[in-house]
């Protein structure tokens, strides 16, 4: 049977709380992508994930890409340089998360990690070298085909 016939990995409707995360890719001049390797102690530390975080209530998911951003790696970008690309839609243990992803290739300043995470930019076709949380492997498929 297919995986996506398979009723089991399908929640109950209702059975998770939806939590919506915003991420993005953001691609340099040579074409290679932004990764952040998430720090010991939080979930799923370790894995390497694409700098973003979750959306506040009455926020936009491009105005917490901005937040975010500027929190993280110390850039400034608008929401008018972050174009929708695709959207993760997968099930944890405790939560269903929805992340849609952008693309943004215009940003101002130099990324910095400002929370002490380690940063790699990573050609799309390296990118299977730093394993990532399971939300994103369909992503970075995409990814790959867009760059
Ligand atoms: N930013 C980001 N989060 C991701 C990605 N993939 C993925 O599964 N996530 C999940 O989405 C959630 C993002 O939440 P977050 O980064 O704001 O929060 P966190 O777990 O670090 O905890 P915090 O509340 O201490 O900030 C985490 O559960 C994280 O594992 C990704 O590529 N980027």
């Amino acid at each position: 049977m297919p995986a996506c016939f398979d009723p089991s990995s399908t929640p109950a409707p209702g059975s998770l709380p939806t939590l919506l995360v915003v991420a993005v890719a953001l691609v340099d001049a040579d074409g290679r992508v932004l990764l952040a390797q998430r720090p010991p102690g939080k979930s799923l530390a370790g894995l390497w994930e694409f700098p973003g975080g979750k959306v506040d209530a009455g926020e936009t998911p491009e105005a917490a890409l901005v937040r975010e951003l500027k929190e993280e790696l110390g850039i400034d970008t608008a929401a008018s340089c972050l174009a929708p690309f695709t959207f993760a839609s997968h099930s944890y243990e405790k939560f269903h998360l929805l992340m849609p992803l952008f693309v943004c290739r215009v940003w101002e300043g130099d990324v910095m990690a400002r929370e002490g995470q380690k940063l790699a930019w990573v050609y799309p076709n390296r990118m299977g070298d730093y394993p990532m949380p399971p939300a994103d492997v369909p992503l970075v498929a995409m990814l790959r085909d867009l760059l």
